[in-house]
Order: C-alpha cells, then structure tokens, then sequence
C-alpha cells in the first residue's frame, strides 16, 4: 500500500490509439486531473525548431536543455503549455512539430527532466489524475492504480488522425507508422507490461472506450 490518498490512472499507446481524446474524457467523467506527457515533448520540439534547429542533431536537443523553461499546467479549465513564457499550447499540435518529436523523445536527458515534472505533477494531483503518453505505465508511474495500454487497428488510428488533421490519407497514415516505429525504439508502448490491461478500440465507440477504463478505475477503488 502506498501512502498515497490520490488514484492515478496512467494510460500508454501509438499515435491516434485515443489516448489524450479519451484520457480527459475520462478525467471529466472523474473529476480527475488530466495530464498530457506528449505536450511537454512538444513543447521542446517547437523551441528547437523556432531557433531555426533541427532535432536530428541530438547536441541541438541537449543545449535545449539550457535553461529550459517549459512549463505543463493542469487546471480546472484544461491543460496549458508554455514554454519561455509563450503559449504554445496549440502551436505544438502542428504537423511539422509532429514529424520532428521523435528527435527530442530518443535523448535520454530530456526524458529524465520532463519525468520530474510529470513526477511533482502527479503527486500533487487531487482527487486524481489521468496521465497519458509512452512510457508512463512503465517509467513515469509504474505504480500507478489502473494501468491501461490503449490500442486500435493501425488502420483505424490512421482513418481517425487523417479525420482530425485531413489532407492526404496516405502522407497521413506514412508519418503516423513512421512516428511510432521511431518512438518504440524509445518505449515499448505496443505490448503491455505486467499489470497492464489492454483496451482495444479497434471495435469500441469513444464512449465505449472511456466507460471500459472508467469501469477499470471504479472496480480497482472498490477492492
Ligand atoms: N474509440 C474511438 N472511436 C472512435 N474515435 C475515437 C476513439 N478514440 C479516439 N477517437 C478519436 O480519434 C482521434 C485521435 O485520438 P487522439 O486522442 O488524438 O489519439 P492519441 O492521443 O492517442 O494520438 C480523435 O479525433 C478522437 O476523438
Ligand atoms: N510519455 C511520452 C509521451 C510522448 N512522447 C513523445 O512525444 C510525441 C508526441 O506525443 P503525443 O502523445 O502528443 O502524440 P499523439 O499520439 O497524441 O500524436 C510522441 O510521438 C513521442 O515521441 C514520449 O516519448 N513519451
């Protein structure tokens, strides 16, 4: 038993499984805190690139490191990210931060300081939290309450991004299988640790999937 009077529900998955859509609705349905790790990888991201540098090159990531200022506020009203004092909430959801993430996520220091902030996040968080990335059931909170690997269908998550972001359905669905492949080199968040329930959506309505894991956080506080 851990001293710990709060529940965290940490969910992982690919790009498109659901994930942060599902995780607030979840949070609301709570009255849960909600936590999106992939903004703070964002955040970075987008710096990097206003400096006019690339990802690619990890010695750019690390000097990002510097002095770095980024800043993932949970509240009543929703998640903000800011970086250096600049709202970059929105900015960050562009493509071109997203084809360049990957870059960031691979260098071991910028995880470990962004997992400290996720870390203080979390234990502060009343009545709860839901927190959503990678590498949050395995790394960030390993001894998190409900531990929730979110999958669908490569297919299906690549019809439900190109919905979000439209333009080509093929460039879409190339970048999204090119994301992960990159990434999982980073986190193995295609099969669930031990203690990790798998929720598939490939089949299930966005309501199905956050009342599957709600039900799972609300027989785990009634053991
Ligand atoms: N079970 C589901 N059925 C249908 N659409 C879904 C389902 N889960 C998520 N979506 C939709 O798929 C899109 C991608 O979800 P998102 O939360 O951005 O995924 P992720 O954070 O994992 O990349 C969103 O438009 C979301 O509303
Ligand atoms: N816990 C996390 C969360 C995100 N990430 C990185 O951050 C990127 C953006 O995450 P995201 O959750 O916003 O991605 P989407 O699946 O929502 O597009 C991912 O592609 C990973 O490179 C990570 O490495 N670890």
């Amino acid at each position: 038993m851990s001293a710990r009077t709060s529940t965290v529900v940490a969910i992982d998955g690919p790009a498109g499984s659901g994930k942060s859509s599902v995780a607030r609705a979840v949070a609301q349905a709570l009255g849960f805190r909600f936590l999106d790790t992939g903004a703070a990888y964002r955040a970075i991201t987008w710096l990097i690139l206003e400096q006019g540098g690339s990802t690619d090159d990890e010695a750019t990531v690390v000097a990002a490191l510097d002095g770095l200022d980024v800043d993932v506020t949970v509240d009543a009203a929703g998640q903000r990210v800011t970086i250096a004092g600049h709202d970059v909430t929105d900015a960050i959801r562009t493509e071109r931060v997203s084809a360049a993430v990957s870059g960031v996520a691979r260098v071991q220091a910028v995880r470990s300081a962004v997992n400290e902030r996720f870390r203080e996040i979390i234990r502060v968080a009343e009545p709860g939290i839901v927190a959503e990335g990678r590498d949050i059931t395995t790394v960030v909170a390993p001894d998190a309450d409900v531990r929730v690997l979110l999958t669908a269908d490569e297919a299906v998550r690549i019809r439900r991004r190109f919905g979000d972001v439209g333009g080509d359905q093929h460039q879409v669905g190339a970048r999204l299988a090119a994301r992960d492949a990159a990434d999982s080199t980073v986190s193995d968040f295609l099969t669930a640790a031990d203690g990790v329930t798998v929720v598939d959506s490939t089949h299930l309505t966005f309501d199905e999937t956050v009342e599957a894991i709600v039900r799972l956080v609300t027989e785990e506080n009634h053991d």
